[in-house]
């Protein structure tokens, strides 16, 4: 094996990149970004990998989620704040009804680059390059937009750092006090049929503070009342930029990828002997990767351990996608192979990558019935194997898209076209979460029993 740098990922074939005409201004904003500080400390880094270590164990729950494609036009405050506060309701259901520690994870502050199905896309006999997500060209649909621009890894990293800044103010500065808790149901939630239930949950909790104030736990004496740890992830596709904030932690004199916590190398680029993984086997940060159905045991043993050649826990999480019905077919012979030959990894559910459609109205779209079978089948193979299905990661929004059919409300292929704002996959709404965690709540303690 060649030795690790954070440039060695440049003599491996690679997939899924750009095609930048101007490779100068390319070198000089990747040499812009390299002197720029990192985004995340290394330290918190650390933290997570411990807490997904606990994950590992099957002691605690990952909930990871939120954007599709985060979107430099759509950018402002509302929209962080509102995708916090759903992945806060979502974990406060997870505890409490669910009776497990979770970590959370954001699909935020960084998941600017999409993989695509296709180089080119056509409409009325017009074909131009994909949209590959905002750090690399404009979704509008004309030549000069879907051209490559390396300015766009600059704009990336300076919308990633301020919502990562208002991310790290809500986590710390009161929008997560647990006393809030009925407070982060989005308006439009009102009619919610999982209201009550919701509202149930927050009165519990509410009466649980009170009596803990009673016993002279506060919280000014325990700030985990007042105060939560949320962690940044994305898929770590466009290379050029990972590359440019991988630093030397000056503790330990390890390499960490800076610019999140966590980062995942998706289903299209997970290749054992391209880039992707020779760049994240140098980096100490907890990794995640997509397992599709096309994955069968002999790969994957080799994936974990390129990337965990250590088997230590916390460092992999392997991110199942497969669409229900494979994955009741392929996943439990994956899991029984991982686990005979002593593999530590967390175990996590994407339900909505492999039940992507096409509604009659040529709509991208996902049914919330599909999605939730193949959470279903995930918790029920490993319950049958005895594992522990360790987490969720979802497409989700804390706007009221209509992006995905089916949920409490019944959205047919006609309502999608009454809020469809996703600029490539189609994601959970904050009714459809809300039913989705209680959902996940009820199988999680029936499995914890
Ligand atoms: O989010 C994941 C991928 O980028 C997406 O599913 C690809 O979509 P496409 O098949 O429309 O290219
Ligand atoms: C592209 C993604 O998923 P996958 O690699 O599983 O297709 C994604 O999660 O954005």
């Amino acid at each position: 094996m060649t030795t690790w740098t954070p440039q060695s990922w440049r003599a491996f074939p690679i997939q899924q990149q750009p095609h930048y005409d101007d490779q100068a201004l390319l070198s000089s904003v990747e040499q812009q970004l390299h002197k720029y500080p990192p985004l995340v400390f290394a330290q918190e880094t650390r933290d997570l990998f411990s807490q997904l270590g606990q994950v590992a164990e099957g002691k605690a729950f990952l909930l990871q989620g939120g954007d599709c494609a985060e979107s430099f036009s759509d950018f402002n405050a509302p929209k962080i704040r509102d995708t916090f506060k759903v992945l806060l309701q979502m974990a406060v259901v997870l505890t409490f009804a669910g009776g497990c520690p979770v970590v959370k994870v954001a699909r935020m502050a960084g998941q600017y680059a999409k993989p695509r199905s296709s180089d080119l896309e056509t409409i009325a006999g017009v074909s131009l390059p994909s949209y590959r997500g905002d750090i690399v060209n404009s979704f509008e649909f004309t030549a000069e937009a879907r051209k490559p621009d390396p300015n766009r890894l600059m704009t990336a990293y300076h919308h990633s750092a301020a919502t990562l800044n208002l991310l790290r103010a809500f986590a710390q500065g009161g929008l997560a006090d647990l006393h809030q808790v009925s407070r982060w149901n989005l308006g439009f939630v009102d009619a919610n049929p999982l209201k009550g239930r919701y509202q149930d949950v927050a009165q519990r909790i509410q009466e649980a503070l009170r009596f803990m104030e009673i016993c002279g736990i506060t919280a000014e004496n325990s700030p985990s009342i007042r105060e939560t740890s949320l962690y940044t992830s994305h898929e770590a596709l466009l290379l050029n930029y990972e590359e440019a904030l991988t630093r030397r932690d000056s503790l330990t004199g390890e390499w960490y990828d800076c610019s999140a916590h966590m980062v995942w190398i998706g289903e299209r680029t997970r290749q054992l002997d391209h880039a992707h993984i020779e760049f994240f086997r140098g980096i100490k940060n907890p990794v995640g990767v997509k397992v599709g159905p096309g994955m069968d045991e002999v790969d994957l043993l080799r994936l974990i351990d390129a990337l965990n050649p250590d088997n230590i826990p916390g460092r992999l999480t392997l991110i199942t996608r497969m669409g229900a019905d494979k994955l009741a077919e392929k996943l439990p012979a994956l899991v029984r192979r991982v686990e005979r030959e002593g593999r530590k990894v967390v175990w996590s559910s994407d339900p909505m990558h492999g039940n992507t459609v096409k509604a009659s109205n040529d709509y991208k779209t996902r049914d919330f019935e599909a999605i939730l079978r193949e959470i279903r089948y995930f918790f029920a193979v490993h319950q049958a194997e005895g594992t522990h299905a360790g987490g969720i990661h979802l497409e989700m929004t804390g706007d009221n898209v209509t992006e995905c059919t089916g949920g409490a409300y019944g959205l047919s292929e006609n309502d999608l076209s009454k809020r469809y704002t996703t600029q490539c996959d189609p994601r959970l709404n904050s009714d459809q979460v809300l039913e989705l965690a209680f959902l996940i709540a009820d199988t999680l303690r029936a499995v914890r029993k």
